[in-house]
Order: C-alpha cells, then sequence, then structure tokens
C-alpha cells in the first residue's frame, strides 16, 4: 500500500540495506538470545523496548530507548558516579528491554562485562561505532520528531543520548524493518536526577508491581492504587510507581488536583464514567500511523479499523474536556484544553466527511469486515460504491442459498457462519437427520462434539468472489484514506497530547478513588530536608489483608537521630514496619494520599532496601554473598537524600564477625545524612545509641501471657527490645522438646550476664549521657523549622521539652551557648 500519497508526507528513502547488513552484526549471529523468564516493570504486552547505549572516557552514559508497540523514544544521559554502573544497570533494566544494542567498542569493558552479565538473558547485539554519530543523530530526531516537540532543545548538550539514539534509530530502520513517517515520534528527555530511584531489587522487594508470591500483580502496591479504566492511564501509573517523582512542584500539583477531584465528587464520578469509553491503546493506534512501510492491503484494512477508533476518541474528547473545566487546577486546564483543540475538531470532521457515522469499534470478524468495506461514505468513489452494491448482491445470494439450503434438506440447524479463513461456511446439528442426497450436498465436511462444520460447492465460488470483491473495495477504500492518513500524521503532536492527558487524567481519577475507597488516607506534606514524620502509618498491602487488626504506628525520623535502630523478636512485625515506611514515601512520591492519619515527608532520591526473601536468592550466591554484595550496592551509592532500608545483615556468617560487619555499616550510614532504618537480631548494635547522639533505638513490643506465651503487640516502642529470651519462647510455642528449652535458657542467662558486665552501658559515664541530652534536645529545637507550630502552642511546646531535661537552667544556659548563637528567629520571645 502506498501510505504516501499526501504531499506532505514524504517517506524517508530507505538507503540499501545490503550495506547496513554488512555494518551491523547480524544480530543472530553476534548475540545470545534466550527466552527472558524475567518479570520487569515494563514487562506487559503493551511494551516491547531495544535499549541502545554509549559511554565516553569521562563515564558519562547516553541511553535511547524505544517502545516498538507506541513509538515512544526516551533519551538520557548522565554521569556514572557508581563504580559497578548501577545508575546505568537500574536505567536499561527500568525498560526491562528485549534486545540491548552496544557500540562494538566500548570504552569502558567494565561496562560491557556488567551488560553482559546482569542482561545476560537478553539479546546483547553489537553495532559499529560510527553509527552512534551525533550529527546524524540530531538530523534524525529533527526529522522523525512530532512538530511542536521541545526535544531538540532539551538534549542539545547531550550528545551521547543523541548518539545512542543515532544507532538505535538506524538499526530500527534497517535491521527491523521499521521505517517512521516524518514528524511522527514522540521522543522524550528523562533525566535520571527527576525521578526517585528504585533498583530492581528494591522494586521486586517491596512488591510493587508484582507479588513475590507468584509473580502475579495480586496484592502489590499497584493493585492497592490501580484504579484506572484506559490503557494509557494504566501505564501512566506503573511507570510512576517504579519511577515516582523527586519535584516538589510537581507532587505538591498532583496532590492538589486529588483534592480538588474529591471536592467536586459528582463530577469526579463522571469524569471516571466517561474515562470507562477509552478502552483501547491510543499509544498504540498512533504508532500505527507512525510506520510508512506497510505497502500491502493489509495495512488498509488496517488503517481503516485505526479511523474508526481514532473517530471514536475525538467525539469522546471534548466531553471529557467540559467535565475537566469545571476544576481550577492549571493541570485540568491544560489536560481541558489538549482534549478539544481547534485542530482536532478540523480532524474530526475531516474524518466524519469520509467515515460513515454509524460505523463503530468492534472484534467480532464478520462485522469487522463489513465496517472496513463500508466504512468510506457513499458517494466519494463511484467505482467504490459500485463494488460494494456487487458485495451487497452476492451476500444476499449467499444468504438466499442458505435458505434454498434448508428448505431441500430440512435441516432446520442450518446455520450460515464466517471466519477470516473460511469465509462463509455452514454449520449444523450432528444429530439431525440428514438423507444420503442431502448429506452429498455438503463438502470439506468436518464433525466436532456438537455440530458438523461444512460447506457446498455453490457457496464455495461465492466466497472467492466476495474475497475478490473485498480487496478490491479496500483498495479503492485506501485510495481514499491515504489523503486522512496524512492528515493525521501532521497532528500527531495534538494527537500524542490527547493520549497523554486522558492518562494523566486517569492516574489522578485513580488516585483519588483510592481515597474514596479508603477514607483513612491523608494527603502528605513535603520538606526538601526534613524530617519524615508519618502519624498511625499502615502498610497498605498487609491492612487489607489484616483486616481490622492492623496495627497503626508512627515514624519520625530526622537528621538529629537518622539512623534507627529496630529490634524486636522474630515475628514481631520489623519487616512490616520497614516496608510500611517505604510503601508510604513511594506513594507520597507519586502524588498519591498515603494511609497515615498524617504524614511528612523529605524528599527523597534513592531507595534502598536490604530485605531478605527467599525468591530472591541468586542461583547458588550463599546468603552472605548476598547480602554483601547489595550493601556494598548501597554503601557506593547512597547519598545524604536517601533513605536506606536494611531488614537484617551478617545472617549467613559468624555471629562476631556479621555483628561487626553491621556495627561499621552502622556507622558508615549514620555519618551521611541519609535516613536509616536498620533492623536486626544483634542486640550489641543497641549500644551505638550510647556512642552517637544521631542514632536511636526502637523496638517491636511484645508480651508475654500468664503461661509464657508470647502475645505480639505490632507497636513500636522506643529503646531496644528487652532480651526475654523470646527466641526460646518462640521455639518452644512451636514445639521444641521441654529439656531442649530447659538447657538453652540456662546458655542464653549465662551469656547475657557475661555480656552485661562488658556493655557500655555499665561504663557510659554521666558527663557523656549529659552531653548527649544536650544534643538531642537542640536537634528537636532545630527541627522546629518544619513545624506548623506557632505562637503559644510552639512556646508550650518547648517548654515541654525542657522539662524533660533533668537540670533544666544548666541546660538551657549550654543550648543557648553552643547551639543558638546567631539563631535569632528560633529564639525570639514572641514565636
Ligand atoms: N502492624 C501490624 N499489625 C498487624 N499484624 C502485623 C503487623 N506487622 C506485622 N504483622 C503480622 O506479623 C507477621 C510477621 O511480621 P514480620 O515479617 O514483619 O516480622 P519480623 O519481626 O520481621 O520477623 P522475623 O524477625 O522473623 O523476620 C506478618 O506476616 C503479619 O501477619
Amino acid at each position: 500500500m502506498d501510505t504516501e500519497a499526501s504531499p506532505s508526507v514524504t517517506p524517508r528513502s530507505t538507503p540499501k540495506s545490503s550495506q547496513y547488513n554488512l555494518e551491523f552484526k547480524s544480530p543472530q549471529s553476534s548475540s545470545k538470545k534466550k527466552q527472558s523468564t524475567e518479570s520487569g516493570p515494563h514487562n506487559d504486552s503493551s511494551q516491547t523496548f531495544i535499549v541502545s547505549l554509549i559511554d565516553n572516557r569521562a563515564k558519562d552514559i547516553g541511553i535511547a530507548a524505544i517502545n516498538l508497540k507506541s513509538s515512544d523514544i526516551y533519551l538520557t544521559q548522565f554521569s556514572e558516579n557508581s563504580a559497578t554502573y548501577s545508575n546505568t544497570y537500574n536505567m536499561i533494566q527500568l525498560y526491562n528491554p528485549d534486545e540491548v544494542l552496544l557500540p562494538n567498542s566500548l570504552s569502558e569493558t567494565k561496562l560491557s562485562d556488567m551488560i553482559q552479565s546482569k542482561f545476560a538473558n537478553k539479546k546483547i547485539t553489537n553495532i559499529a561505532r560510527k553509527f552512534y554519530n551525533e550529527v546524524k543523530g540530531s538530523v534524525l530526531i529533527k526529522e522523525l520528531a512530532v512538530s511542536d516537540h521541545t526535544i531538540e532543545s532539551e538534549v542539545a548538550s547531550k550528545y551521547l543520548s543523541i548518539s545512542a539514539a543515532s544507532a538505535l534509530l538506524q538499526y530500527t530502520e534497517h535491521i527491523q524493518k521499521m521505517v517512521f513517517a516524518k514528524q511522527s515520534l514522540k521522543f522524550h528527555y528523562k533525566p535520571l536526577s527527576g525521578h526517585l530511584q528504585l533498583d530492581p531489587s528494591s522494586i521486586s522487594n517491596l512488591e510493587l508491581i508484582y507479588n513475590l508470591k507468584d509473580g502475579s500483580k495480586k496484592n502489590t502496591l499497584l493493585s492497592i492504587i490501580n484504579h484506572t479504566q484506559t490503557p494509557m492511564g494504566s501505564k501512566l501509573l506503573q511507570s510512576t510507581l517504579i519511577q515516582p517523582l523527586t519535584d516538589i512542584n510537581t507532587i505538591t500539583t498532583r496532590l492538589d488536583c486529588v483534592e480538588e477531584l474529591l471536592r467536586e465528587e459528582n463530577n469526579f464520578f463522571n469524569i471516571s464514567k466517561e474515562l470507562g469509553n477509552f478502552v483501547f491503546d491510543i499509544d498504540h493506534l498512533l504508532s500505527q500511523f507512525t510506520h510508512c512501510n506497510q505497502s500491502s492491503t493489509r495495512s488498509s484494512h488496517g488503517f481503516v479499523q485505526h479511523f474508526i477508533c481514532l473517530k471514536r476518541v475525538l467525539q469522546q474528547s471534548p466531553q471529557l474536556a467540559i467535565l475537566c473545566d469545571a476544576y481550577e487546577n492549571p493541570m485540568f486546564k491544560a489536560v481541558s484544553s489538549n482534549l478539544k483543540s481547534d485542530s482536532l475538531t478540523i480532524l474530526l470532521d475531516q474524518i466524519e466527511q469520509v467515515i460513515e457515522e454509524d460505523v463503530s469499534y468492534t472484534r467480532n470478524t464478520l462485522g469487522m469486515q463489513i465496517q472496513k468495506c463500508f466504512a468510506v461514505k457513499t458517494g466519494i468513489n463511484g467505482l467504490l460504491d459500485v463494488a460494494r452494491r456487487q458485495l451487497m448482491e452476492l451476500t444476499q445470494e449467499v444468504h438466499e442459498h442458505v435458505r434454498q439450503l434448508i428448505d431441500q434438506t430440512g435441516i432446520t440447524s442450518l446455520k450460515l457462519q464466517y471466519n477470516t479463513r473460511r469465509g462463509y461456511y455452514l454449520s449444523y446439528d450432528n444429530r439431525a437427520n440428514i438423507s444420503p442426497q442431502s448429506d452429498a450436498t455438503f463438502i470439506q465436511q468436518l464433525r466436532n462434539k456438537k455440530r458438523v462444520v461444512c460447506s457446498t460447492e455453490d457457496l464455495n465460488s461465492k466466497n472467492f468472489r466476495i474475497k475478490d470483491l473485498v480487496e478490491e473495495i479496500l483498495l479503492l477504500t485506501e485510495s481514499v484514506i491515504s489523503d486522512l492518513i496524512g492528515k493525521v500524521r501532521s497532528l500527531l503532536s495534538s494527537l500524542y497530547k490527547v493520549s497523554e492527558s486522558i492518562a494523566m487524567l486517569d492516574m489522578l481519577i485513580s488516585f483519588a478513588s483510592v481515597v474514596t475507597l479508603n477514607s483513612d488516607y491523608v494527603r502528605p506534606s513535603f520538606t526538601l530536608d526534613g524530617p519524615i514524620a508519618i502519624k498511625q502509618g499502615r502498610h497498605p498491602i498487609m491492612e487489607k489483608c489484616k483486616l481490622n487488626s492492623y496495627i497503626a504506628n508512627d515514624v519520625y525520623i530526622s537528621e538529629s537521630s537518622n539512623l534507627h535502630i529496630i529490634t524486636g523478636p522474630n515475628m514481631s512485625g520489623k519487616s512490616v514496619f520497614l516496608r510500611q515506611v517505604a510503601c508510604i514515601t513511594i506513594l507520597a512520591h507519586c502524588g498519591c494520599f498515603v494511609p497515615a492519619t498524617f504524614a511528612s515527608l523529605r524528599i527523597v532520591d534513592r531507595i534502598f532496601t536490604r530485605i531478605s526473601t527467599d525468591d530472591s536468592m541468586e542461583s547458588n550466591a550463599s546468603t552472605f554473598l548476598v547480602e554483601m554484595k547489595d550493601v556494598a550496592h548501597i554503601v557506593q551509592n547512597v547519598t545524604n537524600k536517601s533513605l536506606v532500608l536494611i531488614d537484617e545483615l551478617g545472617r549467613g556468617t559468624s555471629n562476631v564477625e556479621g555483628s561487626s560487619i553491621a556495627w561499621s555499616i552502622c556507622e558508615y550510614l549514620m555519618s551521611l545524612k541519609a535516613y536509616t532504618m536498620f533492623v536486626t537480631h544483634y542486640m550489641q548494635l543497641s549500644e551505638l545509641e550510647l556512642l552517637y547522639p544521631n542514632i536511636k533505638n526502637f523496638h517491636l513490643m511484645v508480651t508475654t501471657t500468664g503461661d509464657g506465651r508470647l502475645s505480639y503487640l505490632y507497636s513500636i516502642g522506643e529503646g531496644s527490645c528487652n532480651q526475654d529470651g523470646y527466641g526460646i519462647k518462640l521455639a518452644k510455642m512451636l514445639g521444641l522438646p521441654k529439656v531442649i528449652v530447659t538447657e538453652a535458657d540456662e546458655i542464653c542467662r549465662v551469656v547475657l550476664e557475661e555480656k552485661k558486665k562488658k556493655s557500655l552501658l555499665m561504663h557510659q559515664d554521666d558527663a557523656t549521657r549529659e552531653l548527649k541530652n544536650v544534643y538531642q534536645f537542640a536537634q528537636r529545637i532545630l527541627a522546629l523549622r518544619y513545624s506548623t507550630l506557632s505562637g503559644a502552642s510552639l512556646k508550650n511546646y518547648v517548654e515541654g521539652m525542657k522539662q524533660q531535661l533533668p537540670d533544666k537552667n544548666e541546660i538551657e544556659d549550654r543550648v543557648e551557648e553552643e547551639v543558638f548563637v546567631g539563631d535569632d528567629e528560633l529564639l525570639h520571645d514572641d514565636d
């Protein structure tokens, strides 16, 4: 099919493929293709990614990724500050690509090794370095990007990402044989810093998209907040969850929108209802208009269907726009103006002039066939009208033929059916009485359990004629609609905005639905460098499983105590508590309300998790090896703005070595401004609190019932867990023989007594203790910067804090001397 009839759409000439086949190593010969078994974040049927990457000697990385199903291209360039190339790995892994393209001469072999080992189950293709060409890349971007896109200015200085795009586009064109129409692709620049980075193991450990139990999407954070109704909204929500935002203004705008939606509830439900009409993937639909190398009649079949879908989108969008107009937020205004732009009204008008009014989207095979043939209005092309009249007559003949057959054979269950492969065919109940004479009339008979499927000579010949006529009609239809295809291509940038707007609206409606379905979710607030303060926080997934028995907990982590050591017996809820903090932080960074009664968070640049899950064990790797790899990754990449959640460390080695490693990791992490929560069974770690003022101990509370059984409270308390032989009590509850339990109890008592003598607690002097109190008092005062308290209530709060100190006057003097010099604002009496 010639899709280039419109003068405004010029196909780019395809270079002689042989030249490129020589240059690009054939994917089959140079790559190791294995079946992917991984379930990555983007691993759904609407996405198929190819990623291209390049580096330079200064360890800058350029990445370009194309989604072949939607024609979106993502460009990124960043400076790799991790020795293990973890940023590069995370970035590529986010796309979960089917294929990775590498220049045949990567300057860093370590990078090449990382790609080869981490993406061993993907197709890795080497490409001649000369295809990573910045100049060519710029030309291609200029030529292919939709018209009013700002991508050229965004990537002007990002020469590596342009080079990566150059190789990627040449590869898809010459090897994948996808020729894109001019100004048809949607380019996006994705800076590394604009998003909260989550590494793939955290995405998996926190069960954001897939659960750890069976790898499905059930009981995941996504399942809790996903009330989207369109494929675009669902994709946006999923990608937001694995790449939450770090821009405080954008997050606030989203939260404002959710709040506004909740205020105007009737309108909110109407929008939700309206969104239910956008059932097909508009991105995928538009990508069909970007390819200009579809020259068979197959594509014309498709285009008719695409126009029917597009017409429906354009008809429904203005209605959605009117509903959005009821809201004040500029985000809704922008969505509204994208959905009802004048150019789209003109396009709809043009489509309606050509496409019949009453054709609509259908999945039925015969319905689809009829719609394709009769989609173009009568009176536009004389030959087309004649061919269609012939088709109608022929179809009537087919029906008449069946009626005659029923009369002749007396088989009342005889039915006319249709499928794409056979065309029209017959079927009747296999219990029907049929004479031998009638039986001979039917040819190509196939019996199944209930029916006999067959045809007749006459029906077959009519089928051939119908097939020819349909081909002719579709060719004539194509000549009519090719002009329309050009018009759609020239408006792709507006149409992409429609898709993006619907996706954003759908995601916001989904966030609002979360709140209507869970009235106890609250709007989070943000500071750039304040504490993470969560009141009555809950784990969104666990609370669904536990219904009313879930126990909410508070969290307050700030610069003054940026490392929390959390202890508690087995099964007391430590891991759930850690995951709860992570989930609430992620939800808030997406712009969603959170399960708590109050939440104030600081903007976090990365969340690191070291959470042991049985499923996450690397094949044949020991527990210790996996732990050390994880923790090395954290230490190498953690920043002052990160949130680090470690659930036990040093389990796979001797007690002494394990606790020593855990101790020194804690010392390292507390020296940063990162917020760290460290769950451990090594009780000696709680002594760190005595040495360092910014380390605080917490524990998950349990009590012992009268009969010596453990009762879990799942509530977090200050201080460390007392060593009351909980592990032994649990073992007893689980059926360990009495003789073993008694012996274990005795050994435990002796060891603990020995330990107590050496404990730092015994040797800590009063001066150290007092100094620590002063430090913590001062830090709490400084943290008032983020407080909403003012006037008398602020003064009362400070008074209350002072009462808690042993020697009020002395402390006051020292605080003034040491901490508040120059900080007049805070000390001002009126405040
Ligand atoms: N806040 C809570 N409210 C109600 N039930 C909870 C809560 N937290 C945890 N639980 C229950 O306790 C179980 C154990 O929790 P979790 O795995 O967090 O314990 P843990 O202290 O990490 O155990 P271990 O030290 O053995 O790893 C959970 O599966 C859940 O059923």
